[in-house]
């Protein structure tokens, strides 16, 4: 009896202090600034109960529908403004651009990313600028994309090889293509002679996925302590320290070779990413070039796999729309004789494919977050400062007052009409837009469009175990890439021969 009471009394003390809170809380905000609407906010956990059981794009689509797409919510400690309609990514992206260049510090970028020294995390500034413009210039350009064309040319005859030797039987194509991609990006960064390709591709699978939730530590960032009840934290160390000794022993290697070449000695190669930077005038420190490579190796490999198989999925829901791309890619390649990238910019079906799969399933839905860096008013909202800002791209991209039939898989849109994804379009931004877009698109494009083609050309799908188009599960997993939650399985059926000759890229 006596345990019954004190609980009792205990509940009912929590409940006043909560409900004195809460009655603080909002006298406070009568007197506060105009801030946009949201759900009421609970003491202490503010809206995060707001987010729970569904996947945070979809949840916060839903809660936008009620309280509008300039939202306001308080997830744990942190002020968070949800952007949810082109009109007011546009304030955000283009004319506050400046305001919301930066990027909220979070935990897993402090440690995996050498103390946010990547381009993704680092904070608006002298230094991002700098690595921005190596990064565009050097690092991502068309011609550095054109320079990689043997790589591609290598693991993707490799690829068609592998797949057409398993023709019948049920292949998991989500496996073979995150692979291919990620060996292919992995050569590109850190060159042809490096051994650890594979160590190193498992271990920053396992990181990004280790950092691709939200963290409790990020949602309090005064209590630093929540950092090691999460136990993200040591995860996080343990995964740094795997990923620094195999980069720095990359770069001891590429310092060696540099050392030999100028002994004459060895035998000179194309430029990886790991040389460029190793060359770059400004002197970039070690941890900056390893924090570069991360973020692009991070940044480049999950999102262009996770597209290729979402477009292959919808492809297989829509079989009219895969006939109409194997026609295009079967007629084009063969007037040219052989599949060729060059031959690619002439697949206007296909490409309209890849930005309708970018439309229904952008990698990031949510983008990566922006911070605010000084208060400031939209349309009469006010922003406070720090807050973090969430662009739902995946909501815009479904936004009914912009897009007919939203929905509806159909890449006959995009040949109607000029909408891209070069960040003008504030109804359909998969990379992003402003100060901050992604400067990996030519080489996210090309590590999408070019594999899809030769799946195309080559094969016929169909899925195993006679099931049917229709039964296919679309379900998403959340990750730092939204990706089909199970792998996606089909049986191949060769149409054009396995290349015997590597593929002309
Ligand atoms: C289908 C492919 C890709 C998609 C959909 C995509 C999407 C995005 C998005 C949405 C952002 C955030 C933009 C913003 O805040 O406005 C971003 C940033 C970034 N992406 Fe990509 N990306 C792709 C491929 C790549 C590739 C291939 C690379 C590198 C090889 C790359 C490197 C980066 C980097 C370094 C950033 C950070 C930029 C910054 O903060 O200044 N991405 N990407």
């Amino acid at each position: 009896m006596d345990l019954q009471i004190l609980l009792f009394t205990s509940l009912f003390s929590i409940f006043i202090c909560m409900f004195l809170a809460h009655k603080i809380i909002t006298k406070k905000s009568a007197s506060a600034p105009n801030l946009p609407p949201g759900p009421l906010k609970l003491p202490i956990i503010g809206n995060i109960h707001n987010l729970v059981s569904s996947l945070p794009h979809r949840k916060l689509r839903d809660l936008s529908s009620k309280y509008g797409p300039l939202m306001h919510l308080k997830l744990g400690e942190v002020s968070t403004i949800v952007v949810s309609s082109p009109e007011y990514a546009k304030e955000v992206l283009k004319t506050h651009d400046l305001i919301f260049a930066s990027r909220p510090p979070i935990l897993a970028s402090k440690i995996l990313s050498y103390d946010s020294k990547g381009i993704g995390f680092a904070p608006y500034g002298d230094y991002w600028r700098q690595l921005r413009k190596i990064c565009t210039l050097e690092l991502l350009s068309s011609k550095r994309v054109q320079s990689f064309q043997p790589i591609r040319e290598k693991e993707l005859t490799n690829f068609i090889k592998r797949i057409a030797s398993k023709e019948g039987s049920s292949i998991n194509l989500s496996k073979e293509v995150f692979t291919t991609i990620s060996t292919i990006i992995s050569r590109e960064a850190l060159g042809n002679k490096c051994k650890d390709h594979q160590k190193f591709i498992s271990v920053v699978k396992e990181a990004t996925e280790a950092a691709g939730g939200f963290d409790l530590g990020d949602l309090y960032p005064s209590a630093k302590w929540l950092q090691h009840i999460s136990g993200l934290k040591p995860k996080l160390e343990k995964y740094h320290q795997q990923t620094d000794r195999i980069l720095q022993n990359i770069i001891n290697e590429h310092r060696e070779a540099k050392l030999s070449a100028i002994e004459g000695q060895g035998e000179k190669a194309e430029d990886d990413l790991v040389d460029v930077l190793l060359k770059h005038e400004l002197g970039l420190s070690d941890d900056s070039i390893k924090a570069v490579i991360l973020d692009i190796f991070g940044g480049g490999t999950e999102t262009s796999s996770v597209t290729i198989i979402w477009a292959m999925a919808e492809m297989i829901k829509n079989p009219r729309v895969m006939k109409k791309v194997q026609a295009e890619v079967r007629e084009e390649f063969d007037n040219e004789g052989k599949p060729s990238e060059s031959g690619i910019e002439n697949l206007k079906y296909l490409k309209s494919v890849v930005k309708e799969t970018l439309r229904l399933h952008p990698p990031g839905p949510l983008l990566l977050p922006r911070l605010c860096g000084q208060a400031c008013e939209i349309n009469g909202y006010y922003i406070p400062v720090k807050s973090k800002v969430i662009i739902n791209a995946w909501a815009i991209g479904r936004d009914p007052n912009h897009w007919t039939e939203p929905e509806r898989f159909y890449p006959e849109r995009f040949i109607e009409n000029s909408i891209d994804y070069k960040g003008n379009n504030f109804e359909y931004i998969p990379f992003g837009a402003g100060r901050r877009i992604c400067p990996g698109l030519t080489f996210g494009l090309v590590s999408v469009e070019f594999p899809l083609a030769l799946l195309m050309y080559h094969f016929d799908w169909k899925l195993p175990n006679g099931m049917k188009s229709e039964d296919l599960d679309m379900t998403e997993a959340f990750g730092i890439s939204v990706c089909l939650k199970d792998d996606l399985k089909l049986i191949p059926i060769t149409f054009h021969p396995q290349p015997t000759q590597p593929l002309q890229c």
